[in-house]
């Protein structure tokens, strides 16, 4: 099976992204992820463009052992000298030199002919050649060249000793069947090619980078640059975290394998994440936080009679990541009683019942079900005594103003049967609620203590609320959870007279 290197640039062309700044101590880092992650070569900076750089590809070079490291230098010679000083430590010193080969580029940016750029383009990798055994020649914007002069500079360039050939898409223009025709010609026309190796170095710009790589990858290139996480100038580069999982999941189609530690996918991706500050956004290929999350019903059932049936890449290949059956509005009874049984609860079928349809009330309601949320919610159903006849909330409604008297309207649904709909005033809406509670309730109520607290994170975190009562003469605690605090509270306080009414019916049923 045929080998892909990996060529890494996230900390050359990944760094250029608008907004990125990595210091030294960060670029050892991540290239020292990157050499267990297994890229065939690291491309730690650009030497001559800054005394930082200089410093970071000097001493990457000197560390990393298992991977090749190489800087980028303009077809100058003191960029290539420059480059010499700090890659000279390197177990293979390799260079990597460019120069644009598009009429755009070479008219209105370099201000030369094309015959010029030829001529530069030579005398550099010659230069270079005296000083490393591996110089990759790069054709900036060659997706926007002249084909014929294309295939002349790379024949010229070989001859001169160039022993990688790159051919970028710049500005992430090409298309794949485009890209993967201008490889073949290439390697139809140019003399000598079959003694070099092919790069592909694609831009997202038109959302195609990984794709166009791939389509490289079908026509001869046995180098695909890119960065992790795709981060990179404008829309980035080609993501090499998908391209390698590509390569491995349908390795049936391209018949090739990168040599990547795919297992230390998640954890290069998250490095970067953090020390550029580039957040990976949520349904990004292979690394995403939802690339492994599953929210609705059907695919929940699915995955749980055989992940093989919405899964296609484990999480287990690339890291730590595991699946998650995200349980929300979409989500059906299957993926609910299975979560509730992980967490220990064994309710009846009826309590199953009762919990499923309060969860998807709350699920409508709240965008994200958390844990704590569902564990409140069937602890609710676990303790709840369903044959004793109790006080039910029917809705319950404040009307408050700065300046006003806070007034509850109540509807509850009574232990006889009755629907009462009672209001009453308080000094604030809590009390309010609970003075109209109590004109509710058979007996004198007392209340001892009252809290509230939040049981999950985020705006629209559920509201916890625990009433202490005196009732009967025994002292009852009620809880609730609602997204609403003042609906808990309503609902705590009835179900601490709740508690008593049921504790009562059982001692009498007993004696
Ligand atoms: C497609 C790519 O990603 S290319 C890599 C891009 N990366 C970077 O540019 C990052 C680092 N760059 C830098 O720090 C600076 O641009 C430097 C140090 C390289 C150069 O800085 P300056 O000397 O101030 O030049 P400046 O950046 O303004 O202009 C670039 C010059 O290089 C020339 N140039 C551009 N590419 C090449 C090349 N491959 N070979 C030779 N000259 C080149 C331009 O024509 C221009 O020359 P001019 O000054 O004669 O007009
Ligand atoms: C320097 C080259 C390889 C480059 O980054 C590009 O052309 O995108
Ligand atoms: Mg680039």
């Amino acid at each position: 099976m045929a080998k892909i290197d990996i060529f890494d640039t996230t900390l050359r062309d990944g760094e250029q992204s608008a907004g990125i700044n990595l210091n030294t101590a960060e670029k050892i880092e991540i290239a020292k992820q990157l050499e267990r992650y297994g890229v065939a070569v690291i491309e730690a900076g650009f030497p001559a463009s800054s005394p930082g750089d200089f410093e970071a590809v000097k001493q990457i070079a000197q560390i990393v052992k298992d991977a090749k490291v190489t800087g980028l230098a303009r077809a100058i010679p003191s960029d290539i000298l420059t480059s010499y000083e700090a890659l000279k430590y390197g177990a293979q010193p390799h260079l990597h030199t460019f120069i644009a080969t598009s009429p755009i580029h070479m008219e209105y940016k370099l201000k030369k002919t094309p015959d010029q750029v030829v001529e530069i383009a030579v005398e550099s990798v010659k230069l270079a050649r005296k000083y490393f055994p591996l110089v990759q020649w790069s054709a900036e914007d060659a997706t926007r060249s002249n084909k014929e002069f294309l295939a002349r500079i790379i024949t010229e360039v070989i001859k001169a000793g160039a022993t990688t050939i790159n051919i970028p898409d710049t500005v992430g223009y090409t298309t794949p069947a485009e890209y993967g025709a201008l490889f073949r010609y290439l390697q139809e026309t140019v003399p000598g090619i079959e003694k070099v190796k092919m790069s592909a170095h694609c831009h997202d710009d038109l959302g195609m980078a990984v794709a166009n790589s791939l389509a490289a990858i079908e026509n001869g290139a046995t180098q695909i640059e890119g960065t992790i996480n795709g981060i990179g100038e404008r829309a980035g580069n080609a993501a090499l975290e998908e391209i390698a999982v590509a390569l491995h999941i349908r390795e049936d189609y391209y018949q090739t394998h990168s040599g990547i530690v795919l297992k230390e996918t998640k954890r290069t991706s998250q490095l970067v994440s953090q020390l550029t500050g580039v957040m990976i956004q949520p349904n990004k290929a292979i690394v995403g936080r939802n690339a492994f999350a599953h929210e609705s019903g059907i695919h929940q059932d699915g995955m749980l009679k055989n992940p093989e049936t919405y899964e296609i890449i484990t999480p287990a290949l690339i890291g730590d990541a595991t699946t998650e059956l995200v349980l929300g509005k979409h989500s059906g009874r299957h993926a609910f009683i299975n979560k509730a049984k992980s967490m220990g609860f064994q309710l009846s079928d009826d309590k199953y019942a009762t919990a499923f349809s309060a969860f998807k009330d709350l699920a409508d309601r709240k965008k994200e079900i958390t844990e704590e949320d569902l564990f409140v919610l069937l602890t609710d159903q676990q303790v709840t005594v369903t044959d004793t006849p109790v006080y039910e909330l029917e809705s319950v409604q404040v009307q408050y103003g700065t300046s006003n008297i806070p007034t509850a309207t109540v509807r509850v649904t009574a232990p006889s049967g009755d629907v009462v709909t009672v209001s009453d005033t308080g000094a604030g809406s809590v009390e309010a609620i609970f003075n109209t509670l109590e004109r509710v309730v058979q007996g004198t109520v007392r209340i001892l203590d009252y809290r509230v607290s939040s049981v999950s994170k985020g705006r629209d975190a559920l509201g916890e609320a625990v009433v202490k009562v005196r009732f009967q003469d025994q002292e009852s605690i009620g809880r609730n959870a609602s997204q609403d605090v003042l609906e808990a509270s309503a609902k705590a306080y009835l179900n601490a007279i709740n508690r008593q009414l049921q504790k009562e019916r059982t001692l009498s049923a007993v004696h």
